[in-house]
C-alpha cells in the first residue's frame, strides 16, 4: 500500500520519510480536449456545442463519453509503467462537474471516468496528481483554458473564484483517501494580471480543501503560466505547508519557431539552463519544494515537414535529453508534456490509418496551412495576411512601452495578434466545419471513430520515449542506492 506524500523542505517524502522523485507525462487532451491534441479547431465547449448541433445531443453525448472511455484505459497504464514512469498528472476541465448554467451542482457521474482512470494507474503503482485545467471564466487567455476569449474573466470575476473553491471543495472530498493520488494542482497556469488575486485564491484554496481533506499535497503553478512567482508573498513557507511549486519549463530550442536549430553549443546549454534557473531561483531562494508540472519539445511530422522531419527530430531528442540531465542534477520531479496526441508531441499518437486520422486529413492539412493553433504553430503560409496587423498596431501606438499588455513579454504584439486572430478568430469559423465531418454516421462508426484513440491504435514515439525510459533508469538507480 502507498503512503500520503507529502512536501518536506525541497523534497517529495513517502510516509516513511523517503525522497519520491515522480517523472511522468501529462494526460492533456482527454478530461480537457485541445485543438492540436485531438485536431479540431477553437477550443472544447465550441466543439461540443457544434457537435450537438450537427449531430444531436444525445449521438454527440456518445461520441465524447466513448472518447473518454478508450483515451486511456489499462494497456496505457501498463505501457507508461513498463518506461519506468511513476506519475501522471491529469488535466481536468470544470465542465465535467458543473454545468456554467447550472453552478455549484455536481453533474450525475461526473466522476466516473476520473476514478476509473485514477484506479488504473493505482493498480500499474502510478501515482497521480489532479491538475484543474480550466477554471470558470478562464485563469489565462489561452485555448487550454476552454473559455473562448483572451481576458482571463477568473480575476475579475469573484463568483467565477468562489465557484471554483466550491469545485475542489467537491473533488477534495471525493479522493481525500485516495493514496495514489500524488496531490491537487488547483490551477494550471494562471496569468494575472495583478498577482495578488492569484495569492487570495491560493490562500482560499488552501483552506477550502484542508477543512475537507488534510493529508493530500498540494501544488501550485507560478503566475504568467507557472514562470513568476516573484508576486508571492515571503512566509509561503509557513502560510502553505504541504505545498510544492509547479514551474512549466518550456525551451525555446523545442519548438519551430526557435532562435537557430538545438546543436547542442555551449552557449545554447547556457541559455537553456539560464531559462530553467531563471524560473526556480525564487523558490530556491526559499528552500522550497520545485516539480516541473510541464515541459517538452514538440516534434516535426513527415506530412508537413517531409524531408527535414528526422533531422528535426533527433534535434528535439537532444533538447529533450539536454533538460533532462538538468533535472537529473537538481532531483527535479518532473512530468512531461504530453502523454497522448494526434500526432505533434504526445509519447504515444493516434495512427494515421485510424478512422479518425483518415476522416480529418483534409481538414487538419488546412488547419495546418492556416495555422489556427498557435501552440508550436508554425505561420509561413499566413504570416503575410497577419504581418499588417501587427504593423498597423506599432504604427499606431509608437510608444512601445504601451505595447506591453500583460502577459508581455509572453505575449509580444506579434504573439497576441496570433492568438486572437488565428486561433480565436479563424478558429471559430471553422467549428462548424469539424463538427459536420460527423453527419449522417451511425452509433457504430461514431465508436470506430472514437476507438481510434485506444492504446491498440496508436503508435510510439520511440525517440522520446528512449530518452525518458532512460533518464528514469538512472533516477531509479540514485533512488536504489538511497534506500
Ligand atoms: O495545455 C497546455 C498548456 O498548459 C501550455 O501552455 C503554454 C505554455 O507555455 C507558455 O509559453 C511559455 C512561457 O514561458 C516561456 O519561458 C516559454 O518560452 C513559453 O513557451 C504558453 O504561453 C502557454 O500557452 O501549452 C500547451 C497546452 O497544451
Amino acid at each position: 500500500m502507498p503512503s500520503f506524500l507529502r512536501i518536506e523542505g525541497t523534497k517529495i517524502v513517502d510516509g516513511e520519510g523517503k525522497e519520491v522523485i515522480l517523472r511522468g507525462a501529462g494526460l492533456g487532451g482527454w478530461m480537457t480536449m485541445e485543438n492540436f491534441i485531438t485536431g479540431y479547431p477553437g477550443c472544447e465547449f465550441q466543439i461540443r456545442e457544434a457537435l450537438a448541433q450537427s449531430i444531436g445531443e444525445e449521438k454527440a453525448g456518445f461520441f465524447f463519453d466513448k472518447f473518454l472511455e478508450y483515451f486511456f484505459a489499462e494497456a496505457d497504464a501498463k505501457f507508461f509503467k513498463s518506461l519506468g514512469l511513476n506519475c501522471i498528472r491529469i488535466a481536468i476541465n470544470y465542465r465535467h462537474f458543473e454545468d456554467s448554467m447550472n453552478p455549484r451542482v455536481l453533474k450525475p457521474n461526473c466522476f466516473a471516468h476520473l476514478d476509473r482512470v485514477v484506479k488504473v494507474c493505482a493498480e500499474q503503482g502510478i501515482y497521480t496528481i489532479l491538475d484543474m485545467h480550466t477554471a470558470p471564466g478562464g485563469q489565462n487567455g489561452g485555448w487550454h483554458s476552454d473559455h473562448g476569449t483572451h481576458i482571463a474573466g477568473f480575476w475579475i470575476h469573484k463568483d467565477f473564484q468562489d465557484r471554483l473553491i466550491w469545485l475542489w471543495t467537491e473533488v477534495a472530498k471525493h479522493y481525500k483517501d485516495e493514496k495514489w493520488i500524488a496531490g491537487y494542482n488547483p490551477m494550471n497556469e494562471p496569468a494575472d494580471p495583478k498577482h495578488s488575486g492569484l495569492v487570495l485564491f491560493y490562500d482560499r484554496v488552501l483552506a477550502a480543501i484542508r477543512a475537507v481533506d488534510p493529508r493530500h499535497s498540494l501544488f501550485f503553478d507560478g503566475n504568467t503560466f507557472s514562470t513568476d512567482f516573484s508576486g508571492f508573498p515571503d512566509d509561503v513557507a509557513s502560510r502553505w505547508p504541504n505545498v510544492a511549486y509547479a514551474i512549466h519549463d518550456y525551451s525555446v530550442y523545442g519548438f519551430p519557431k526557435t532562435p537557430e536549430p538545438y546543436a547542442r553549443t555551449e552557449e545554447q546549454r547556457r541559455r537553456m539552463h539560464r531559462s530553467y534557473e531563471k524560473k526556480r531561483a525564487w523558490l530556491d531562494e526559499r528552500g522550497l519544494c520545485v516539480w516541473n508540472g510541464e515541459w517538452g519539445p514538440v516534434y516535426a511530422r513527415r506530412a508537413y515537414d517531409g524531408n527535414a522531419t528526422d533531422e528535426i527530430n533527433e534535434r528535439r531528442y537532444n533538447v529533450l535529453s539536454d533538460q533532462l540531465e538538468l533535472y537529473h542534477k537538481d532531483r527535479l520531479s518532473w512530468s512531461i508534456w504530453l502523454y497522448k496526441d494526434i500526432g505533434f508531441q504526445g509519447m504515444v499518437y493516434v495512427a494515421p490509418e485510424t478512422p479518425y486520422i483518415q476522416l480529418f486529413q483534409d481538414f487538419l492539412q488546412k488547419k495546418y496551412r492556416l495555422a489556427v493553433d498557435s501552440w508550436g504553430a508554425d505561420d509561413k503560409s499566413v504570416k503575410h495576411a497577419y504581418d499588417p496587423i501587427v504593423n498597423l498596431i506599432k504604427e499606431a501606438v509608437p510608444n512601445e512601452e504601451d505595447r506591453r499588455l500583460y502577459p508581455f513579454p509572453v505575449w509580444s504584439v506579434e504573439e497576441r495578434v496570433a492568438r486572437l486572430a488565428r486561433c480565436q478568430l479563424v478558429s471559430e469559423f471553422m467549428v462548424l466545419e469539424w463538427a459536420d465531418h460527423f453527419k449522417g454516421k451511425t452509433e457504430e462508426e461514431l465508436d470506430k471513430l472514437a476507438q481510434s484513440f485506444k492504446f491498440e491504435n496508436c503508435h510510439q514515439r520511440e525517440g522520446l520515449n528512449k530518452v525518458l525510459t532512460d533518464h528514469a533508469k538512472q533516477i531509479a538507480e540514485v533512488a536504489a542506492e538511497i534506500a
